[in-house]
């Protein structure tokens, strides 16, 4: 709703109200046109201010509702009455102005904002265009490349820059709304015409015809098929092109096309997937809303490889004590000069000074005997681990949350290396760990509810989405990997290629391939792992050479990492570079080549492999997994899964996260194709569909958002 009152004897406050963010809902818009409509007929009333309760403008246009049918009035309307009025009206913008909110306030003559104001138009994230006006007045009052940057991208501005690039008239650090009350009073009776934006020309500009094209062309490559952006340029252009009102019929015509995208609804979703994960749950009952986390002041990173150093970086930058372990004196030094490196870069691009007396370095393990949580962070080998939360059970005082940043080993086999297994959690980072979103919080079966909900708060405090999780070989993320990069290997063998699956999936909007991924991160990483399983060791030839445990199997990887070939880092693996360390790949005739007299050697016939079927197989079999992983319990529902993919392995933001992926492409659709590829491999037994993927089709396919009520009655069945 909107609340009015008359202030200061002659100003009309407008104040929306609708927590938690006084989003534009039908009764909000409502309410604005009720409100309005008193101000301005009321003759007592010289100006208006428009406001939001509680510190807040406003979050721009309910998110919630765009999956109905609208309601209520339209924003564009309501937006043109504000300008059009003959009274001035003022927006007092505290906390956000965001989407719908920002443009409201483009609507109003003046603009005040708080300090602490963060003003955008974000549509772009949600698969949608800033279409209240938003893409037509903000190119006519900031001009057209600043307005691209804002609306293409979504990013948010500070007060400060909004005042710098002109969106807003004045910045305050006292209230806001004393302020524009005071600016009303000034400006009450003056001449109006100049502040109606609709007015205005866009700034001119000399060559607009070469910008706008490296504009899209740049959008272009960093959309990845995306439609959004894209349309998102198209909108400025009309503005600099044709008359206001012209104008926004292109930007009516061209949100008409995002609204009903699948596109608008996977982003959609995927902005409500992210907020419902911090709301967990696990198997045994314990909850967010149950559970209270401890503050966690100064924390401790044994091992400062990659993943430590990151680790600590992202923590000390939180503001967090950091005390570092690393045993070797030159690691540790080589470390500290890294990590001091990582924080001054950060600063800089931040423009505040670089925490570097947040971190201590230290050699003996005996540091850590005051903190509230460690991370540990050594070398992904059980015995090393175990011997360090050993160390930490002994070495720790009472209390202290003691977690592994493993990316696949069994939890519970460390926490029964302590005397507190209840303290023990996995804080699952993704390299490099100051950059990357993702944080898997993994739960052993003795983990206190205490002890998950203090790592997930952890996570939150240092910028992470985090993710409870169960504790299984690869958790969720590496467990759905592990089908997808099998099948990938499985078609080499049949007749692809590395550019050809890579090409398919780039083509899917994967920023890179999965072989290119793997000569990135360096293909002695899973042979190690596949040692470990005793499964990369020779065979004999023949079938049985791609037989393991009964299984299918694929060898190649251990065969090039036989040769040296790790990838980037040895110029060499699925593809070739130009030297070790080189970043851009080329295909390799050596690679070819030797893929013809594998194939030879093991009567294997190549046939013609479409992206079609690269796509099914890679892509179904990891949400085969995603599937499994529901039914199990590891993850507590599809937004969790969905999250995990986005955040963590460049899942396309558009496409929503693997599960819901499978429900836009249809779950029958998903099923049928799988009991195909099964029938055809019957020795893959990734390729087998799973119960749950069964229940759900045998229920009618529900939608993403009722998956966890089947789940739930497959869980009370077993
Ligand atoms: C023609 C029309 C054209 C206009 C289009 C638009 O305006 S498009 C819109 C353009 N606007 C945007 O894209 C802004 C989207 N919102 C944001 O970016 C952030 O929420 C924030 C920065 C506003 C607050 O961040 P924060 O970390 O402080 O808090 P938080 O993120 O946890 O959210 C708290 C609660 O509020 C909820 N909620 C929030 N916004 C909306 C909404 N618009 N709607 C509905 N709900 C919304 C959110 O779900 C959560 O609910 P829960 O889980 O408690 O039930």
């Amino acid at each position: 709703m909107a609340q009015y009152s008359r202030i200061s004897g002659s100003v009309g406050l407008i104040t929306l109200k609708s927590p938690p963010v006084n989003a534009l809902s039908a009764v909000v818009r409502q309410g604005i046109v009720d409100t309005v409509e008193k101000a301005l007929s009321d003759p007592k009333v010289k100006s208006v201010v428009i406001c939001g309760q509680n510190g807040i403008f406003c979050g721009g246009a309910d998110i919630k509702e765009f999956a109905g049918n609208m309601s209520g009035p339209p924003l564009v309307p309501i937006i043109h009455a504000i300008e059009a009025a003959n009274k001035p009206m003022v927006a007092a913008i505290e906390g956000i102005a965001l989407g719908g909110g920002l443009e409201l306030a483009l609507g109003c003559h003046y603009r005040v904002a708080h300090a602490k104001a963060r003003l955008g138009l974000p549509e772009v994230t949600l698969g949608l265009l800033p279409a209240a006006g938003g893409s037509q007045r903000l190119p006519r009052l900031i001009g057209v490349p600043a307005a691209l940057d804002l609306i293409t991208t979504g990013r948010h501005v500070t007060a400060a820059e909004a005042l710098q690039l002109g969106i807003v008239d004045q910045v305050t650090d006292h209230k806001t709304v004393d302020v524009a009350v005071k600016l009303a009073l000034s400006v009450a009776g003056k001449p109006l015409d100049a502040r109606r934006i609709s007015t205005y020309l866009c700034p001119p500009l000399s060559a607009l015809d070469p910008l706008f094209e490296e504009v899209m062309q740049k959008v272009r490559q960093r959309a990845r098929g995306a439609i959004a952006p894209i349309a998102c340029v198209q909108a400025v252009r009309a503005a600099a092109a044709l008359p206001y009102a012209q104008g926004m019929e292109r930007e009516k015509e061209l949100m008409a096309t995002l609204f009903t995208s699948g596109q608008a609804r996977a982003l959609q979703y995927s902005f409500f997937a992210q907020r419902a994960v911090s709301k967990w749950s696990t198997p045994s009952g314990a909850r967010w809303d149950t559970s209270t986390p401890r503050p966690v002041h100064k924390v401790a990173v044994i091992g400062l490889g990659t993943m430590g150093r990151g680790i600590a970086v992202a923590l000390a930058q939180a503001g967090l004590s950091v005390v570092t372990v690393e045993p070797q004196e030159k690691q540790l030094m080589e470390a500290k000069q890294a990590v001091s490196g990582m924080l001054e870069r950060g600063a800089k691009k931040r423009g505040v000074a670089p925490p570097l007396n947040n971190i201590t370095y230290n050699s003996n393990i005996q540091a850590v005997a005051d903190v509230d949580l460690v991370i540990e962070a050594v070398f992904e080998d059980m015995a090393l681990k175990k011997k360090v939360f050993q160390q930490l059970s002994v070495v720790c005082k009472p209390g202290t949350f003691l977690c592994t940043n493993t990316s696949a080993l069994d939890v519970d086999q460390l926490a029964s290396q302590t005397r507190t297994p209840e303290l023990v959690v996995g804080m699952h980072f993704f390299a490099p760990a100051n950059v990357m979103k993702l944080l898997e919080v993994v739960y052993g079966p003795r983990s206190s509810p205490q002890a998950l909900a203090t790592a997930m708060q952890l996570g939150k405090k240092i910028g992470k989405v985090s993710v409870a999780v169960g504790n299984c070989r690869g958790f969720v993320g590496n467990r759905m990997l592990k089908p997808y990069i099998e099948q990938a290997f499985f078609l080499l063998e049949e007749g692809a290629t590395p550019e050809l699956v890579d090409r398919a999936l780039e083509e899917f909007g994967f920023s890179m391939g999965i072989f290119k991924v793997s000569d990135l991160s360096g293909l002695d990483v899973g042979w190690r792992v596949r040692k470990g399983d005793g499964l990369a060791e020779p065979r004999a030839t023949g079938q049985s050479a791609r037989i393991r445990e009964g299984r299918r199997y694929s060898p190649l990887g251990d065969l090039l990492c036989e040769q040296g070939r790790f990838g980037q880092k040895t110029g060499r693996g699925w593809y070739q570079y130009s030297k070790p360390g080189g970043r851009e790949p080329s295909s390799d005739p050596w690679f070819h080549s030797f893929l013809k007299e594998y194939r030879a050697k093991h009567g294997l016939v190549p046939r013609a492999i479409d992206h079609q079927e690269v796509l099914e197989r890679c892509l179904y079999a990891l949400i085969n997994e995603g599937f499994r992983i529901l039914e199990d319990g590891i993850a507590a529902g599809p937004e969790d899964i969905d999250v995990i993919y986005l955040f963590g392995y460049g899942w396309p933001s558009y496409r929503g996260g693997p599960m819901f992926y499978a429900g836009m492409v249809g779950l029958p659709k998903v099923l049928d194709r799988l009991e195909h590829y099964y029938q055809a491999h019957p020795d893959v037994p990734y390729l087998q569909p799973c119960t749950l993927l069964r229940r759900l089709v045998a229920s009618g396919s529900p939608p993403v958002h009722k998956w966890r009520e089947v789940i739930k009655k497959l869980h009370s069945q077993l």
